[in-house]
């Protein structure tokens, strides 16, 4: 008897020697040796939906901010999260089955041990960002999905945040938590609207110029503004550059926000005079920094930390306004890559309780769903804001006691709408920060000066097994190899306001090193060091 799953796996057989892991973003790697892994991912994503009773699934095919020839493929569970943990090694363990046979078996083996009724509907959305490779490994995941009997929808191209809304989109659909129309334009739709009721009459001041990294977030972007309020209107002048999809190998290069936060540096085709505010979005448009150029030319970097600074303030304000203070607590969640500076300023000026939890999308929004409101943010600009049900409840039953409650309130109301709570998401984050500077009626200049960034360095050491860095604390600390964490400590002692750590990184073959000290040349220094000891620890 023919088995369709085998022969799926025969058409796309894995390339011999390679061991693929489903890292921090998914897999991620050269895109010649993804083929085999996007057809497993198929099979995969037809068990998941099945296990959770015919439930859409997302296959989002994108490698972010990696180079034009890498590609990658990650999965979205039903609300747009992540994929749970231990869906990550079984795709794992799928991915590195050798033979098509194994490959076949195992899918049954899956089925068996999570008692998955493989005569229930297998439901799955997918989308891909513009690079050359994509269309071919769509091939390979439709093969896989087709093998397994998924019914799938195909939506050309998406940034990763619109795939992960359509996700929700289909899985809410008619029911009271319905989250928005699952096709672009109800994205676009959804957002433009909530702009404008968020903004409610103030006018953005100055233009923005935004860098989308000759990604998918060029066109979508392009598509976005014809749904927002033009100047005219009230609205915001939008300059859109580096939004060549025409050319994929021009993908990332010399643009995008990982070029502008790793150098420190505007894109070089920015035209932006100085005090323009500037922002850039990854290859997939689910990451955000902002930035300018002073009168000096001196570059000033607004990332993610800042991001979150800026909307839990605001939101507080907000809360405190509407008369909800009482109910609700706002929490904000980063990483070990934070700021000292943006840390210190969220505990002592904004007074709220900040959360570290290990690098990578997935812990901080764990760790935001536990809270009322909760502001995650990574250094590097991905993140969002979310809201608990009882929160989102206490928003919609309140009632305003005086026009400036009322007042509050709607901008409020608004304001949830505007941010997308699937998953972060680039343009509407950047919507969020409009909105928030145009309340303010604050210049980048005064966002830049409500603290000053402690100096820092981060650098990326090359050791023949990275394996051997593991950490605790919210990765802070590392426990092995043994004795290291001791050296560490006594170069940051060295310092003045020094702080550092090591970690392995889960999508590069390297161990990071961090660093943070009161000047510039102690940041340097420091990191210098303590990259030495990674150094001469993990050469064995
Ligand atoms: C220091 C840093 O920026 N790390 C990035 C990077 O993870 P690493 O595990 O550090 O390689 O890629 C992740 C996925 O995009 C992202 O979530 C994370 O913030
Ligand atoms: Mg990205």
């Amino acid at each position: 008897m023919a088995d369709p799953i085998a022969e799926a796996a025969q058409k796309h057989p894995a390339p011999e020697g390679l061991t693929y892991t489903y890292g921090t973003a998914g897999f991620r790697t050269k895109a010649d040796v993804l083929d085999s892994v996007l057809t497993r991912v198929g099979l995969i994503a037809a068990l998941r939906s099945r296990a959770l009773k015919g439930q859409w699934i997302g296959v989002m095919i994108t490698a972010s901010h990696n180079p034009p020839g890498d590609n990658g493929v990650k999965l979205v569970e039903p609300l747009g999260n992540m994929l749970q943990e231990e869906w990550e090694v079984l795709s794992t363990t799928m991915a590195n089955k050798a033979t098509p046979e194994d490959v076949s078996q195992y899918y049954r083996d899956i089925a068996k041990t999570h008692r998955i009724d493989l005569a229930t509907p297998a439901r799955v959305v997918v989308a891909r960002d513009t690079r050359a490779s994509g269309a071919r490994l769509l091939g390979c995941l439709v093969d896989g999905l087709k093998a397994a009997g998924a019914d799938y929808k195909d939506f050309g191209f998406l940034t990763t945040p619109q795939l992960h809304y359509m996700v929700r989109c289909l899985n809410t659909e008619g029911t009271p938590n319905a989250y928005g129309s699952p096709t672009e334009k109800g994205y676009y739709e959804k957002f433009g609207a909530a702009f404008k009721n968020a903004l409610k009459g103030k006018k953005p001041s100055g233009g923005l110029t935004v860098d989308c990294a000759n990604g998918v977030g060029g066109p979508k972007l392009t598509e976005l503004i014809k749904y927002l309020p033009s100047e005219d209107e009230g609205g915001l002048k939008i300059t859109v550059i580096n939004d060549n999809v025409i050319k994929p190998d021009s993908l990332n290069v010399e643009c995008g926000a990982d070029y502008v936060k790793t150098n420190q540096r505007a894109p070089p085709s920015s035209k932006a005079g100085p005090n323009d505010r500037c922002c850039s979005l990854d290859g997939d448009a689910d990451r955000v920094v902002y930035y300018f150029k002073d009168d000096s030319n001196v570059f000033h970097l607004l990332d993610g930390d800042r991001i979150a600074t800026l909307v839990a303030s605001f939101l507080g304000d907000l809360i405190r306004q509407s008369g909800l203070a009482e109910q609700i607590t706002i929490g904000v969640v980063q990483t070990a890559y934070a700021n000292g500076a943006a840390t210190k300023y969220v505990e002592q000026t904004l007074k709220l309780k900040v959360d570290c939890t290990p690098t990578g999308v997935k812990y901080l929004h764990h760790a935001a769903e536990k809270l009322d409101i909760g502001v995650y943010f990574e250094a590097n600009g991905h993140g969002t804001v979310i809201f608990s049900h009882e929160t989102l409840e206490a928003i919609a039953r309140h009632e305003a006691r005086n026009p400036g409650q009322k007042e509050a309130l709607d901008i409020l109301r608004a304001t949830v709408e505007l941010i997308n709570q699937a998953v972060g998401d680039a343009l509407s984050d950047m919507l969020l920060v409009e909105v928030v500077l145009a309340h303010k009626n604050w210049t980048v200049q005064n966002w830049l000066s409500t603290y000053d960034d402690l100096p820092n360095r981060l650098l990326k050491v090359t050791v023949s097994d990275r394996n051997r860095f593991q950490t605790t604390d919210a990765e802070r600390r590392l426990v092995k190899p043994e004795g290291i964490q001791k050296l560490i400590d006594q170069e940051v002692q060295k310092v003045r306001q020094g702080r550092a750590f090591a970690r392995a990184s889960g999508t590069e073959d390297a161990v990071r090193v961090y660093a943070e000290a009161a000047t510039r040349a102690e940041a340097d220094d420091l990191a210098r060091r303590v990259a030495d000891l990674v150094k001469a620890a993990g050469t064995v």
